[in-house]
This record gives C-alpha cells, sequence and structure tokens, in this order.
C-alpha cells in the first residue's frame, strides 16, 4: 500500500468537454472543487466517477487515451474514445495524480484479456445497478501486469510508435515521458520489472509531519543535517494542490533542491527593511500580488537564514494584503530549517536574529515536530560526531577523530576530493587555477537561457552557470538528480574522462559511484517574481575541485576536504562535516576546536522546545490518536 493514499480519489478541478466530429469543445463544464473517484460498476467495468458534490456523472472507462505529460503540475486529460468526451483534471496534488494515474493503469491493463460483455449478457445478468471504489493498488496488482507484459508476443504491442501493429481497440494509452514507469508494452531488454512502486517511503515521523500538514495546521519542522527535511518538504509539495502551494527557501541553492523559488522572490518586497506601508505597495506590485492572493500554503525551506524582522514583515504584509486578522492572513504555513546550521547573514555590526525570535513567531506556529532518525549517515560513530559538533561540543575524542581525518586517502579512480572553503573567491581562484593547470584547450558549453536578458535572476536559481568550461581530467560534480538508483544525484562527484566527438561534443564524466556516463544538457524551470517562467538549458555539471560551504547547503556530498581555519559563522564547521556521507570520505584540515560554535540563543530555543514539546509530542501522539479514532 502506498503511505497515507489509496490512490483512487483525487480532489482537484475538473472540466468536462464534449467534443464535436472535429475535436472541438461543443460543450464545457467547469467543476471548481471536484472530487474525481475510480471504482468499479456492477460488471466490474471501471468506472470515472465525477462529482461535484451534487450529482455523479460516471463513465466507462473501456477505451480512452492519457494524456500525463503535465502531471508534476497536477494535470491530465483522461480523453473517452467512443462518446467523444474529454476530462481535463487540473490543480490536484501531484503525487496523488501520479498514484491515481498508476492505479488506473494497473487495474485497466489487469483487466485485458477479459471479454467485453454484449448489451444481452447485461440483460440477463439482471444486475442491481451499484459503483464501488476500487481497491488500493497491491505489489500483487503489479506483478500480474508485469507478467502480462513480458509474456505479451512484439506483435501484440499496444505502443503507440507502431501504429500499424496495434492491438484491437483496447486502450490506446499515448505515453509521455511523464510515464516513464508505465512504460509502452515493449521486449523488455533490462528484465527490471516494468512497472514499479514509489521505493522511497517515508519513514515514521515523516509520515508524522506529512499528516500534521495534511491536516492544515501551521508546521515548524526541525532536525539535525541529513534527517530528511528537504526530502519530506518535496512530497509535502506532492500532496498539496499546486495553484495555492508555494515552496520557497531562504536561499537560491536550497530553492533548487527542493525546486521552488526563494522567499524573497515570492514576497517581492525587496530586503523587507522599508517601512510597513513602503511593503505593502511593494506586495501589491501585479505578478507580486497574485502570489500574495493564491497562496494558501507556503512552504519554507532552510529557515535558519530567514531572519526575525523579514518574517515579521513577512506576517504583517500578508494580513494587511489579504484583508485578514488571522495569522500571517491565514496562509498555512510548513516551515523547517536546522536553526544550528547557517545563521540568518548579519549586516553590519549586531547579530541577525532568528527567526524564532521573531515577535509572531509563537502566534504563527502551531505544531514544532523533530525529525530524530539521519538518513544521510549510516555509521552510528560519525552521526554521533556530528552530533557533538552541532551543540558545539568538542570532546577530546571528537577532536583526535578529526585531526587524525587529515590523513584520509579519500581520492580514488582519478576523482580528488572537494574542498569545502568558507569564502567564495577562494573557490573560483581554485576552480579557475587547476582547470588551467590541465593541459588543452577548455571546452566551452554556453546555456540557452529562456529570457537571456534575466540572467541575474536566472543565475540566482540555477545550481549551473551560464558558461561552463570543461577540459578532460576536470573535477566536476554533477548538480542535478538524474538516476537516483544509481547513484547520479546532486552533489555526486566524478572527473571529465573523455567529450563526444565533435566540438560540442557532450563529456563523458567517471562519477565516484562507479558509473561512467555521457552528460547530456538538462531544464530547469522556475517562476521569476513577476510569475513568468523561466528556463535554463546547461549540462548539469560544476567545477568540484572547490565548493562554498554556502554552496554546498542541503547537499550530500562523497568526498570533502575542509579546511575549517576561516570558519566565521556559528553552525558553519557543522555545516561542512554534515555534508559527507561517511568519515572515510571526510578529511579536515588544520582543525581546531575553536573554531566549533553553537549559537548560545539557539541552544536555549532547542531546550525549551524540547521542554515544551514534552508536552506537544504527548499532544502529537494525542493528535496521531485522534486522527485513528476519527
Ligand atoms: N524516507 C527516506 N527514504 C529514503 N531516503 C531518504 C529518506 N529521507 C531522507 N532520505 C535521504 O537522506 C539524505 C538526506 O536527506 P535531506 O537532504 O532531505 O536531509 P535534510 O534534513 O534536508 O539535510 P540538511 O539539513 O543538510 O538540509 C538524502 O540523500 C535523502 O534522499
Ligand atoms: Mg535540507
Amino acid at each position: 500500500m502506498f503511505e497515507g493514499d489509496d490512490g483512487a480519489q483525487l480532489q482537484c478541478c475538473v472540466t468536462v468537454e464534449q467534443l464535436n466530429a472535429a475535436g472541438q469543445a461543443t460543450r464545457r463544464q467547469v467543476i471548481r472543487k471536484a472530487s474525481v473517484i475510480l471504482g468499479r460498476n456492477e460488471f466490474q467495468e471501471i468506472i470515472l466517477r465525477v462529482h461535484d458534490g451534487k450529482v455523479p456523472q460516471n463513465y466507462n472507462l473501456k477505451e480512452f487515451r492519457l494524456f500525463t505529460k503535465f502531471v508534476r503540475d497536477g494535470k491530465c486529460t483522461v480523453k473517452l474514445l467512443p462518446e467523444n468526451v474529454q476530462v481535463l483534471v487540473s490543480n490536484c496534488p501531484p503525487d496523488k495524480l501520479s498514484l491515481f494515474l498508476k492505479t488506473l493503469s494497473v487495474k485497466h491493463q489487469a483487466r485485458q484479456g477479459t471479454k467485453p460483455l454484449s448489451a444481452r449478457d447485461r440483460l440477463k445478468a439482471g444486475l442491481p445497478r451499484s459503483f464501488e471504489a476500487i481497491s488500493p493498488l497491491q505489489h500483487k496488482d503489479i506483478q500480474k501486469v508485469n507478467e502480462l507484459r513480458s509474456k505479451a508476443a512484439p506483435s501484440g504491442l499496444t505502443d503507440q510508435t507502431n501504429k500499424t501493429k496495434a492491438a484491437k481497440p483496447g486502450q490506446q494509452v499515448k505515453r509521455s515521458r511523464a510515464d516513464c514507469n508505465f512504460s509502452p508494452v515493449k521486449q523488455n531488454p533490462s528484465k527490471k520489472p516494468i512497472l514499479s512502486l514509489p521505493s522511497r517511503k517515508l519513514n515514521k515521523e515523516q509520515a508524522a509531519v506529512l499528516s500534521a500538514v495534511l491536516s492544515g495546521k501551521n508546521v515548524f519542522f526541525t532536525g539535525s543535517a541529513g534527517t530528511g527535511k528537504s526530502f519530506l518538504l518535496k512530497r509535502i509539495m506532492g500532496s498539496l494542490p499546486p495553484k495555492s502551494t508555494f515552496a520557497t527557501a531562504s536561499t537560491g541553492v536550497a530553492a533548487c533542491h527542493i525546486g521552488g523559488t526563494t522567499l524573497h522572490n515570492f514576497a517581492g518586497i525587496g530586503s523587507g527593511s522599508a517601512p510597513l506601508e513602503q511593503c505593502i505597495a511593494l506586495a501589491q506590485r501585479p505578478g507580486v500580488l497574485q502570489h500574495w492572493t493564491s497562496c494558501r500554503h507556503l512552504i519554507i525551506d532552510e529557515i535558519s537564514m530567514v531572519e526575525a524582522q523579514f518574517f515579521d514583515k513577512l506576517e504583517s504584509v500578508a494580513r494587511s494584503v489579504r484583508r485578514s486578522t488571522q495569522p500571517f492572513g491565514g496562509i498555512q504555513l510548513i516551515v523547517c530549517g536546522d536553526f544550528l546550521q547557517l545563521p540568518p547573514v548579519s549586516k553590519g555590526k549586531e547579530k541577525a536574529s532568528f527567526c524564532f525570535q521573531a515577535r509572531s513567531w509563537r502566534k504563527v506556529m502551531q505544531l514544532n515536530m523533530e525529525l530524530i532518525e539521519v538518513r544521510r549517515q549510516t555509521d552510528q560513530s560519525f552521526i554521533s560526531l556530528l552530533q557533538a559538533v552541532r551543540v558545539g561540543r568538542v570532546t577530546e575524542e571528537v577532536t583526535a577523530t578529526l585531526m587524525k581525518s587529515a590523513y584520509h586517502q579519500i581520492e580514488r579512480d582519478g576523482i580528488l576530493a572537494t574542498r569545502l572553503c568558507t569564502h567564495k573567491d577562494d573557490v573560483e581562484l581554485t576552480n579557475e587555477n587547476k582547470l588551467q593547470q590541465l593541459t588543452g584547450a577548455p571546452r566551452e558549453f554556453e546555456a540557452l537561457d529562456s529570457d537571456p536578458s534575466l540572467v541575474k535572476t536566472i543565475d540566482s536559481h540555477s545550481p549551473v552557470s551560464r558558461l561552463i568550461q570543461l577540459k578532460v581530467g576536470a573535477q566536476v560534480m554533477l548538480t542535478k538528480n538524474l538516476d537516483v538508483a544509481r547513484g547520479l544525484v546532486n552533489g555526486a562527484r566524478g572527473v571529465v574522462v573523455s567529450f563526444e566527438p565533435g566540438t560540442h561534443g557532450l563529456p563523458r564524466v567517471r562519477f565516484m559511484c562507479g558509473v561512467t556516463e555521457v552528460v547530456k544538457l538538462e531544464r530547469w524551470v522556475f517562476k521569476s517574481s513577476g510569475g513568468i517562467h523561466l528556463s535554463r538549458q546547461q549540462l548539469p555539471l560544476k567545477l568540484a575541485w572547490a565548493i562554498s560551504i554556502h554552496k554546498s547547503q542541503g547537499m550530500t556530498l562523497d568526498c570533502v576536504e575542509i579546511s575549517l581555519a576561516r570558519v566565521f559563522e556559528c553552525g558553519q564547521a557543522y555545516v561542512a562535516l554534515s555534508r559527507a556521507r561517511n568519515l572515510e570520505g571526510l578529511r579536515v584540515m588544520d582543525f581546531n576546536q575553536r573554531v566549533v560554535r553553537a549559537d548560545p540563543d539557539v541552544l536555549l530555543f532547542y531546550k525549551k522546545l524540547r521542554k515544551e514539546r514534552l508536552l506537544m509530542q504527548a499532544s502529537m501522539d494525542d493528535f496521531m490518536c485522534d486522527k485513528e479514532n476519527s
């Protein structure tokens, strides 16, 4: 079973169109708040029921086409062929929609081969009309369909590409990349199951946070590095209606991680330092106002870098722009981060205050929850070392272990360690020099930007630069998840071993995980504050002799060398050390315990939170059993 969802029911916007022979809509019905249910009638045929809260409409899914290209945007179309009707779904939580389509596809294919009933058979059966929601997808359904598919002789394909050989009219399902796990019925050379279930399930504590979010409460959830906060945020995004959900983060790097935008971009009030009236006026500009009025769920990752005054300003702007007296104007806040990691950037002398010190924080936050289970690292002793560093408790043993790591040999297959630097200029200098030292002329890869005049905005949102220079031997890092199962994930380290033929031949990279792959162009799409979609097409690579600690925020890194001598912020040493997946992949130069500092205000906040949360935790338990009993 899939976590917390039966896959047979959707809440979304539905448009039902009756088409004429030329495919134009002659009649259109829009249902803003529809429920769409997958079920079976008295003859066990699969029925799509669209309910507008008054009268349900049933569509028999015998012959239909699915258009699923925009599932990640919460949209799809079911085209009923004989009736020439199309049902357009929109503003649907993407994860729910993709599970629904998977259920539909599997259940439909499992029925392949059953003889269609004639009108006479129906009459003779004399069964009372009935409708029953379809049972949730189980592993056995998947197995059955994979068997059917692997047995399917090549000529019997219902694959779009060889239309002439398409099997009897049956389901002519149009497949798009979005359906990659419903790949068209082809002989499957790799013999791996064609259909698969989502492998990376939420653990219990992550599921509890998701439940609290879906109950509509304002939730702050925290946890040390690698406990899956960002991972969970992406699942939360997949469970909320896309049109009214805005995913943001305090920095461009973190925003990239969750496929969102920066909080500043969402808010459109600049630095927020202007007087309130002015900020409200800024928020009412076209393009920005639409964010504030359509937003019902505001997600913020890496909250530790948002400063208190900015948070308070946002809260006041929200109430004023949305003409609501509720905290944050009634927007549901879903906020996460680790206050013992990077603090807000201080301007000038005085120390910037943390978000939890904001006037409105306690008024806004209804539930504080914590993820305890660390997922990035697996070695318990390394996890304990990191926990000690996180709270600034540097024992002799911690010091000895980190100093010993200076001799770790972490290079392998020509892949050198990435140096995590505290200052950006060191990074640029190191990468440039190292590239220059390699023989041969560099190959240049220029990005294709949707709007070259907005290169600054695009730069601040994408993890790759407009221009990338590479040579054979260049140390590189992947900046996008290409294939999680094969270890080609954001942060994966590698070295360029060759280029494909031709002046713009793509680079072939050998990765630390053992895979050697030609890296192809990828595309990043994001919404800028004016609400316009911007995009960049570029290689998902960046030079990786060095990277800044700020740019490594949120990342999981294979092999890092850290020099902590110039660490200047509380939490910075912890962020750097906690990027490494294991101690063997880490080399710490010139360690001395002075560089490890935890902010005393933050330690106090977590201490109070723990004391309170014991109550909150109890109420969390109450909350969970209320849920079970409801
Ligand atoms: N339930 C899960 N199933 C499988 N993998 C998971 C799960 N939760 C987290 N992970 C993996 O653990 C690693 C750390 O997760 P993530 O980056 O979300 O942690 P984080 O709390 O955001 O860390 P940081 O504080 O450094 O940003 C990632 O590789 C992520 O894919
Ligand atoms: Mg994170």
